[in-house]
């Protein structure tokens, strides 16, 4: 897509220079906006379909609100493009979510119109209530705070929280913006979806409510009488409450979304107005690209594409029909499922991320997508298991951070036979510090009951999966990252118990003074290591964990006795509190520090690790194989 010539795009550095416009040049500017989103993330990929939704509703915000003194949150952060470019970002959009780059969310430490730092979903209406209690005056003024909500964002626990504490006080002067495009990534589940469709749907009451705004318009004093008659009325078209206004909040709505200049109309008002307050906008994911309305689940996150034809240039598959870690956790999913009809499968929102969809469609009365509830997803499968089933819950490692005292009081200390899989373990890339896989060991590590495994390559995920099923050991973790390549005929090896709590020997030349202990499919990067080492002539050992907790005491014991000078463990997860913490624990406790074993942690950092690629990544933590190497070899001489 060549670069059009643009009138506003290149005058716009700031909402102040957007606010020089008159309305009726908003739809234009917005129309710049749209083609330069689509024109940047073909390119150089990232969110694509909710920021394409969410133009107008990032103009008309910083357009009649007083950005940055007044306060806009984001939530999730992913739709936030189109503030970022018109925030003083435009110029550095290239390097979006690139090593060094900008972040694909917002903020904090990159702008001071990013009022608060997000990634994980359904935090905007707590901290945009937070931001209006904490900068509120004396005498009741203080900035304006918005939160914009997505339908998906909604469905998480936190929302309501943030709906129910809000709407106690009349003084909590907060808006939330409902960004309804009826869709998550993948299509919107549970019965909220149904609510909202209700309140927005509904001819009548839209009839009536039409003439009854316009009528408003004409009569300002009397705009509080009519609102209460529109509550009124609503309850009588549509049979029932409106769900925002039993929590005290006055519902607006619905607006087209996309329509610049009705939403500037409708935040004028709505700005002066005190309270809690909703304003429904009804808006299209993938908005002014055909492509991305199309297939709004596939254009959530495309991946590289020709913005002329639509084509797809790097679509997230392993490719030439290999398989990814994801893939794998799907088929083998359907499988033991077929021949277990305890097995069921759950996923809190991400079905296509992580392949619960191949459960979904085979079996979609034993397959649950329970929406962005994390902590839910997990009590759920609990409860499931109460009941006898086998639960099968899939949760991405950092969302997993929201449902941690689920596992600990719900699953682990209840012996319940959940299986937990946690997908994007590890480094995940571009998304950034919100969502690398950084912590699920160290959070889980010291909890009672659980079995905590790390596949090294398909064949053990597999495996582990199959033993997980059996029921029989209380709750498992299994973690693996984001990817791989497996050839497809992995599929059909036929599935072989492991004992729980046994690693393996993968290399143990003579007269090594080192040994690496890998935790997982980074294990890969270890194992090219050490054969490079060996090369080189420099021999050393390499163990593959397998599981953090049991740890394999006998293998542990035999790599103490083998009489190395150095171990060197090597995670993707954090150094503090992860696996090559369990293992120098275990040394220390039995001695062999004193002998004189060192051992060496290799692993996450204690800091966010920003984004950039799984590679540089890797490079930049000390964990990618010639790092691996560097380190052994400056141990081995
Ligand atoms: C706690 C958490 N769980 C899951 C996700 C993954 N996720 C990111 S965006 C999204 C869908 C959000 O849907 P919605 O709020 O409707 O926004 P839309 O993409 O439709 O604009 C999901 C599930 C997340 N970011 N955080
Ligand atoms: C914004 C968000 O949280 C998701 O869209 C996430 O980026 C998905 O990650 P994957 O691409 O790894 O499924
Ligand atoms: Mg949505």
């Amino acid at each position: 897509m060549t670069a059009k010539a643009t009138k506003y795009l290149d005058r716009i550095d700031s909402p102040a220079d957007l606010r020089k416009l008159s309305v009726n040049e908003l739809p234009a500017y917005c129309a710049e906006l749209r083609e330069f989103i689509i024109r940047e993330v073909s390119a150089n990929p990232g969110h694509l379909g909710a920021s394409l939704g969410a133009v107008e509703l990032a103009v008309a915000i910083h357009y009649v609100y007083d950005t940055p003194n007044d306060k806009l949150v984001w939530d999730v952060g992913h739709q936030a493009y189109a503030h970022k470019i018109l925030t003083g970002r435009r110029g550095l959009f290239p390097t979006n979510r690139k090593l060094g780059g900008i972040s694909g969310f917002p903020k904090m430490s990159e702008s001071a119109y990013d009022a608060f730092g997000a990634g994980h979903s359904s935090t905007s209406i707590s901290a945009a209530l937070g931001l209006s209690r904490a900068l509120r005056t004396a005498d009741g003024g203080g900035p304006k705070c918005v939160a914009v909500i997505g339908d998906g964002a909604m469905t998480g626990g936190l929302a309501f929280e943030g709906l129910n504490n809000a709407g106690a006080d009349p003084d909590n002067d907060i808006l939330v913006v409902l960004n309804d495009n009826r869709i998550s990534i993948d299509p919107n589940v549970g019965a909220l979806k149904e609510a909202l469709l209700d309140i927005s749907t509904s001819r009548h009451y839209n009839r009536f409510k039409d003439s009854t705004w316009k009528a408003m318009n004409r009569v300002p004093r009397m705009r509080r009488m009519i609102q209460k008659m529109l509550n009124g009325a609503k309850s009588f078209f549509l049979h029932q409450s409106n769900l925002f206004e039993s929590f005290n909040f006055r519902y607006f709505g619905p607006v087209d979304g996309n329509d610049v200049v009705a939403l500037v109309r409708a935040l004028r008002d709505l700005r002066t107005l005190p309270g809690p307050k909703i304003l429904h906008a009804l808006t299209v994911k993938g908005k002014g690209y055909a492509p991305a309305e199309q297939d709004q689940t596939e254009w959530h996150a495309p991946g590289r594409f020709d913005p002329e034809t639509g084509e797809r240039l790097s679509p997230p598959s392993a490719g030439n029909g290999s398989l990814r870690f994801q893939d794998v956790f799907g088929h083998t999913l359907v499988r033991l499922a077929e021949a277990d009809p305890r097995i069921v499968g759950i996923t809190p929102a991400m079905p296509t991320g992580c392949s619960m969809n191949l459960l979904m469609e085979r079996m979609p009365e034993r397959a649950y997508d329970v929406g962005i509830a994390e902590g839910h997803a997990v009590t759920f499968a609990a409860g499931l298991a109460a009941g006898g089933k086998i639960p099968f819950c899939n949760i991405y490692s950092s969302f997993m951070q929201r449902a941690v005292d689920n596992v600990i009081h719900d699953a682990a200390l209840q012996e319940l036979p959940v299986v937990l899989c946690l997908d994007r373990a590890g480094l995940v890339g571009e998304d950034g510090a919100t969502h690398h896989g950084a912590f699920d060991l160290a959070l889980l590590r010291g909890v009672p009951n659980l079995t905590i495994a790390a596949p090294m390559d398909a064949t053990e995920l597999r495996d582990l999966m199959y033993t997980a099923s059996a029921g029989k050991d209380g709750m498992w973790v299994i973690r693996y990252p984001r990817g791989g390549s497996f050839p497809a005929k992995v599929l059909d090896e036929p599935l072989t118990p492991v004992e729980p709590g046994r690693g393996r020997i993968l290399r143990e030349p003579e007269g090594a003074r080192v040994a690496v202990v890998s935790v997982g499919a980074i294990g890969t990067e270890a194992q090219a290591a050490v054969s490079s080492l060996a090369d080189e002539g420099i021999a050393a050992a390499h163990y593959d964990l397998r599981f953090v907790k049991p740890l394999d005491t006998a293998l542990l014991e035999r790599i103490g006795e083998k009489g190395y000078r150095y171990v060197v463990t090597v995670e993707d997860g954090v150094i503090a509190g992860g696996a090559g913490s369990a293992v120098l624990e275990y040394f220390s406790d039995r001695g062999f520090l004193t002998g004189g074993l060192r051992v060496v942690r290799l692993g996450l950092p204690d800091r966010f690790v920003e984004h950039g690629t799984v590679g540089q990544l890797r490079a930049l933590c000390g964990i990618d194989a010639a790092s691996i190497a560097d380190r052994i070899r400056s141990l081995a001489v």
